[in-house]
Parts: structure tokens; C-alpha cells; sequence
């Protein structure tokens, strides 16, 4: 088995002689730049004007610009959406980047395609959670932490894997397993995963049962209940303690559905389409849709988003979470709003 490294296994004090710049405070610069401090890391975030910079204040974080911040660390996380990172890199953070610092990344992308391109005298190494920036933050808080892969692209100091350790360790990673993969690795399964399995193969497969109950005529409260509810609950058992866990707390009939119904739904045919799917990741295909769609301002992302947040499910979702205050409130920290009136 791979080595997975734990809280007592790394020794952090490689990044406590440095300064570490955060830029971007949305989901994951949030999370790294306050479990970094709490962690007694010396922290500066690096944002342009406007909401994050506000609430990064309010959260009592060192901000400025990311030329300022760039200028004054040792080490240089970016943590801006993947569609934004390759301009701001070239305006803001490129020409203040001095030898010997470290770039640093949680997601591959644009380094595996070419879309951001690092001196050769800096460190380029990545730290990816395993999770979204909420739970980064919130399990730390708890005492807990995200399994983290930490890979090294490229180590001028010579030190580039001890100090990815050292931060996987501040952000509270290490409680929960660092383990050491390659950007080419981390990209194409982080993005597997998301479009296959965690976010589009989970959506979907929660509205084509939910859309199934409504249109057989059943009520779409209980479908939703059902379908996406109830999942949570599910997962919690399956995260707990794997398959067996989940199956041994549902009922034998349950079980019993699981092993003959589940391979009707998720079958040969479904994976010779997740194949096509890391194809498309692997040969460049979807990076390449994704750059021009940003490039074009967005127009299917923006359609698409629209229609979604106006499905049935949202809709009926929106009324029945708000009768249980007990769920917490969306990491949005939006109001919840019935988009386009109430059904
Ligand atoms: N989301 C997640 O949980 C995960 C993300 N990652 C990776 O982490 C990285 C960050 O993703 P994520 O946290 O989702 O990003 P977010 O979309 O949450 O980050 C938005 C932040 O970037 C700032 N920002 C956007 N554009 C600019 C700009 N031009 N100049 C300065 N600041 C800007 C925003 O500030 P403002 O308020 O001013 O717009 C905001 O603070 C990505 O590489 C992603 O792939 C990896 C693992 C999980
Ligand atoms: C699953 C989506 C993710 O890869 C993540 C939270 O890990 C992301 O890019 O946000
Ligand atoms: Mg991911
Ligand atoms: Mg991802």
C-alpha cells in the first residue's frame, strides 16, 4: 500500500521560518488562510477589492493586493478559480515572484495543460484537499481535517516536498492522510471524479430517480425526501464504514434491491461512458472546452446554471429545508430564494 502520512509523521517547522501569501478567499483560500493562522503560520491574503476582501477583513486576516501579498512571502498558494489564475499569474504575481519562492497550487490544471508556465528558479509543488474549502475549514474547527495529495513539479530549494508536507500539515490534512501523487495524476482524477462520480454522476443520478417518481405521478416532496435527502444519510454510513457499513444498517430488502437493481442503472454501458469521459480528460479535450467557454464569457455555464437552479427539485428543496432549521445553513451563506416565484 502507498504511504499515507499522518499528523506525527511530518515536521511543519520548515514553513514557520516563512511567509505565506493566500491568494483568493473564496471556498479554499477561506479555509487555508484561517487554518493556517490557527495554526500559528504566518499569513497574508492577496485579493483585489470587493466581497472576499471584506469578509477576509472581518474575519481578522492581513489583506492586500496580490502583487503585495506575492512581493512580501516566501510562499505563494493560489487559490483563485482555474479560469482566472492564468491572468492574474501573468499581471499580478509573475513579476514579483523572487527565486527561491514557492508557487503553489490545489488543483493541477493549469500547469498539467500548459496554461500557466513557472520560472525555473521558484518551487512548484500542489496541496489538494479532498474535499471542498467548507469542510476544509469547518472539520478543522472540529479537530478533524480533509485527506490531502501533495505533488512536487518541480523543487529548486531542494526542499519543495517538506514544505508541501509542512502545509498539508497546517491545514489540518495530516489528521485525516497526506499521500503523495504527481500533477498529471491529481488532474485528471480530480476531474474525473467531479464530472463521473461526485458532482455530475451524483446530480444526475438524484434527478433522473427524483423526475422518475414525479412524472409516474407520486409527490414531488417524496421524491425529494427520497432522492436527495436521504442520500446524505446514505453517504454518512457509506463514509463512516464503506459499502458493508451502509448495507448493514439499511434493511435486507434494501440489500437485496441494491444487488439486482443498482447494476441496471449503473452498468457496462455507464462505464464504457465514464472511459469516454477520462478520455476527454486525459487528451486535453475538456480543458480545452472549458478554456473557450470562458473565453466566450460563458454562455452554455450560464444557460445551463439557470436552468438548473430553476428544476423542480431546487424548488421543492428550497420550501422543505426551510422547515428543518437544524440543517445548516448553505455554505453560500445565501438567503434561500424561490428563483422565478414559487412553484
Ligand atoms: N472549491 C473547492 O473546494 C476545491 C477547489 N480546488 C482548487 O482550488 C482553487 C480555488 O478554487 P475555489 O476555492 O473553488 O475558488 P473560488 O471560486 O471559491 O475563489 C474565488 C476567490 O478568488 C477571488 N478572485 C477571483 N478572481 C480574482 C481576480 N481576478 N483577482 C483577485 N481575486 C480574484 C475571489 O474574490 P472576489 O470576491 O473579489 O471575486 C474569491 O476570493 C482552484 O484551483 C480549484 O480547482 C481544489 C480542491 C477543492
Ligand atoms: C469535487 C469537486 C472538487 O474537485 C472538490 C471539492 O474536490 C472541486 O474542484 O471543487
Ligand atoms: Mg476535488
Ligand atoms: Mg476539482
Amino acid at each position: 500500500m502507498v504511504k499515507v502520512l499522518h499528523h506525527n509523521n511530518i515536521n511543519e517547522e520548515v514553513l514557520h521560518s516563512k511567509k505565506i501569501a493566500i491568494i483568493g478567499y473564496g471556498s479554499q483560500g477561506h479555509a487555508h488562510a484561517l487554518n493556517l493562522k490557527e495554526s500559528g503560520f504566518d499569513v497574508v491574503v492577496g485579493l483585489r477589492g470587493g466581497k472576499s476582501w471584506d469578509k477576509a477583513v472581518e474575519d481578522g486576516v492581513d489583506v492586500c493586493s496580490v502583487a503585495e501579498a506575492t512581493a512580501a512571502a516566501d510562499i505563494i498558494m493560489v487559490l483563485l478559480p482555474d479560469e482566472h489564475q492564468p491572468k492574474v499569474y501573468e499581471e499580478s504575481i509573475k513579476p514579483h515572484l523572487q527565486p527561491g519562492n514557492a508557487l503553489v497550487f490545489a488543483h493541477g490544471f493549469n500547469i498539467h495543460f500548459s496554461q500557466i508556465v513557472p520560472p525555473a528558479d521558484v518551487d512548484v509543488f500542489l496541496v489538494a484537499p479532498k474535499g471542498p474549502g467548507h469542510l476544509v475549514r469547518r472539520t478543522y474547527t472540529e479537530g478533524a481535517g480533509v485527506p490531502a495529495l501533495y505533488a512536487v513539479y518541480q523543487d529548486y530549494s531542494g526542499q519543495a516536498r517538506e514544505l508541501a508536507l509542512a502545509y498539508a500539515k497546517g491545514i489540518g490534512s495530516a489528521r485525516a492522510g497526506v499521500l503523495e501523487t504527481t500533477f498529471q495524476e491529481e488532474t485528471e482524477t480530480d476531474l474525473f471524479g467531479e464530472q463521473a462520480v461526485l458532482c455530475g454522476g451524483a446530480t444526475s443520478l438524484i434527478k433522473a430517480g427524483f423526475e422518475t417518481l414525479v412524472e409516474a405521478g407520486y409527490q414531488p416532496e417524496v421524491a425529494y425526501f427520497e432522492c436527495l435527502h436521504e442520500l446524505k444519510l446514505i453517504v454518512d454510513l457509506l463514509y463512516e464504514g464503506g459499502l458493508s457499513n451502509m448495507r448493514y444498517s439499511i434493511s435486507d430488502t434494501a440489500q437485496w434491491g441494491d444487488f439486482v437493481s443498482g447494476p441496471r442503472v449503473v452498468n457496462e454501458d455507464t462505464k464504457a461512458r465514464m472511459k469516454d469521459i477520462l478520455k476527454d480528460i486525459q487528451t486535453g479535450v475538456f480543458a480545452k472546452g472549458w478554456i473557450l467557454e470562458n473565453q466566450a464569457n460563458r454562455p452554455q455555464f450560464n444557460a445551463i446554471n439557470r436552468n438548473e437552479n430553476n428544476h423542480l427539485i431546487e424548488q421543492v428543496g428550497r420550501e422543505l429545508r426551510a422547515l428543518m432549521p437544524f440543517i445548516k445553513k448553505p455554505v453560500n451563506e445565501k438567503k434561500e430564494v424561490v428563483v422565478n416565484g414559487s412553484r
